[in-house]
């Protein structure tokens, strides 16, 4: 995250990136900060991971063959994209940036690795992880979910130690535990964000000038 001064000639919007282990509750936590902050985007990702019971292309995920995920790595059209679970995922690049253009705020909910690439391409973005509160307690929010077998379960769970390895490379940490203290702190992130931002800085302008009149 950059801590220079904001630059008050610009008016992009913010990236925000969210990751964490499989099952920590990532996607609850982003989508009731979404329904608090309507003004960020959620960029849908593209995957090869086959649709669970009730999600929806386009809203959940462009879920496309290997083969033409493929393509689209050659073609050059992911800001980021990673093996995950066995399965490829992908952030569209065209999108991400015309929402940033048009002065949106964007979240992207995606692994470490693609956490890392977006880092390197986008340094201003501002990161941050979710931490379960326990192994065991990640392996009970898993397994309550329902939506995976077994051996995926047991995979994810495998994975978990890698993506938490991975935790201090963020901006920010957040233990889920008591779900509203893990959105009060998220939102806190986007609202402390959002004072240090351009447009805000460009907010104050007049009433700075006026005082320094
Ligand atoms: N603070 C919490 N306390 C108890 N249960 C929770 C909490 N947060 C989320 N959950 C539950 O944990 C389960 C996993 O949550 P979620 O699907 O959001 O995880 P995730 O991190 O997005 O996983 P994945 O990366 O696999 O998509 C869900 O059933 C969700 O309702
Ligand atoms: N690098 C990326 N990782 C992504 C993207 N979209 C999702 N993910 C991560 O994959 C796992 C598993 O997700 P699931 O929906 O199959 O449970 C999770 O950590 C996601 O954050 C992406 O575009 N790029």
């Amino acid at each position: 995250m950059s801590t220079s001064t904001p630059s008050l000639a610009t008016s992009e919007g913010t990236l925000f990136v969210v990751a964490a282990p499989s099952g920590a509750g990532k996607s609850t936590l982003v989508n009731a900060l979404l329904e608090r902050e309507p003004a960020i985007s959620l960029s849908i990702s593209h995957t090869t991971r086959p649709p669970r019971p009730g999600e929806l292309y386009g809203r959940h995920y462009y879920f496309v063959e290997r083969v033409a995920f493929e393509r689209e790595v050659a073609e050059g059209i992911f800001l980021e994209h990673a093996e995950v679970h066995g399965n490829l995922y992908g952030t569209s690049r065209t999108t991400v940036s015309e929402l940033l253009e048009q002065g949106r705020d964007v979240l992207l909910e995606i692994d470490w690795q693609g956490a890392r690439q977006i880092r390197q391409s986008k340094p201003d973005c501002v990161s941050v992880f979710i931490l379960p509160p326990s192994r065991a307690e990640l392996e009970r929010r898993l397994r309550g979910r329902g939506s995976d077998s077994a051996e995926v379960i047991a995979r994810r769970l495998h994975n978990s130690r890698e993506e938490i390895a991975h935790a201090h490379e963020f901006d920010y940490v957040i233990v889920n535990d008591r779900f509203e203290d893990a959105l009060a702190d998220l939102q806190a992130i986007v609202h402390a964000v959002r004072l240090r931002t351009s447009l805000q800085w460009q907010r104050h302008e007049a009433l700075i000038a006026e005082l320094l009149a």
